[in-house]
C-alpha cells in the first residue's frame, strides 16, 4: 500500500489539498493518505518528516506566499527546509504553491486548483509507473495553473 503526506496550510486562500486527494484516489490503486494542516508555510517541513517517520512513501505539500518581501522570504525558508527533508529521507515531495501576485485574485482560485490536480496527476504516475513514468512528457514544457508552454 502506498501512503501519500498531504500537508496544507491555514493561510492558504483555497483547499488545494482536497483537489490533490481527490486526483490521487482515483489513479492510486490502494492509496493511503495522511493529512496534517499547520499555520503556514514554514510550519510544513516538520509535518512532512512526521508524516515520513510514520511510514509515508512521498508527500505532497500545498503553500500560498503571499506579496510581500517578507512572505517571498518565509517561502524560502520553507523550500530549503524541504529540498533537506527529501534529500535526508529520499523520497519525493511535491511542493504545491501558489504566490498571491502570480495573477489578479479572480485567476488565483482557477491556478490554485489547477496546479493541484496537475501535480497530483504528476505524482500519481511517479508512484505508479515509478522514475521513467513522466519521461514521454520531457522537454514538453509542461507548465501547472497555467496552460503548457509547449517544446522549442
Ligand atoms: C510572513 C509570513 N508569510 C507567510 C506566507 O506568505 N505564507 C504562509 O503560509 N505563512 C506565512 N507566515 C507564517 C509562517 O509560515 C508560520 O506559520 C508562522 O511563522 C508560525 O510558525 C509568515 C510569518
Amino acid at each position: 500500500m502506498v501512503c501519500v503526506a498531504i500537508v496544507d496550510t491555514t493561510f492558504s486562500r483555497v483547499d488545494m489539498a482536497s483537489e490533490a486527494i481527490k486526483v490521487l484516489r482515483k489513479k492510486v490503486p490502494g492509496l493511503k493518505v495522511k493529512r496534517y494542516t499547520v499555520p503556514g508555510i514554514k510550519d510544513i517541513a516538520v509535518a512532512v518528516k512526521k508524516l515520513f517517520d510514520e511510514g509515508c512513501d512521498a508527500a505532497m505539500t500545498f503553500g500560498w506566499v503571499g506579496p510581500t518581501q517578507t512572505d517571498k522570504y518565509s517561502y524560502l525558508a520553507m523550500s530549503i527546509a524541504l529540498q533537506m527533508v527529501q534529500i535526508n529521507y529520499g523520497r519525493h515531495v511535491i511542493d504545491v504553491t501558489v504566490h498571491e501576485d502570480e495573477a489578479e485574485p479572480i485567476k488565483l482560485k482557477e491556478i490554485a486548483l489547477g496546479r493541484a490536480r496537475e501535480h497530483a496527476e504528476n505524482l500519481a504516475v511517479i508512484l505508479t509507473k515509478g522514475p521513467q513514468g513522466l519521461t514521454p512528457l520531457a522537454g514538453t514544457g509542461q507548465r501547472q495553473g497555467w496552460p503548457d508552454v509547449g517544446p522549442l
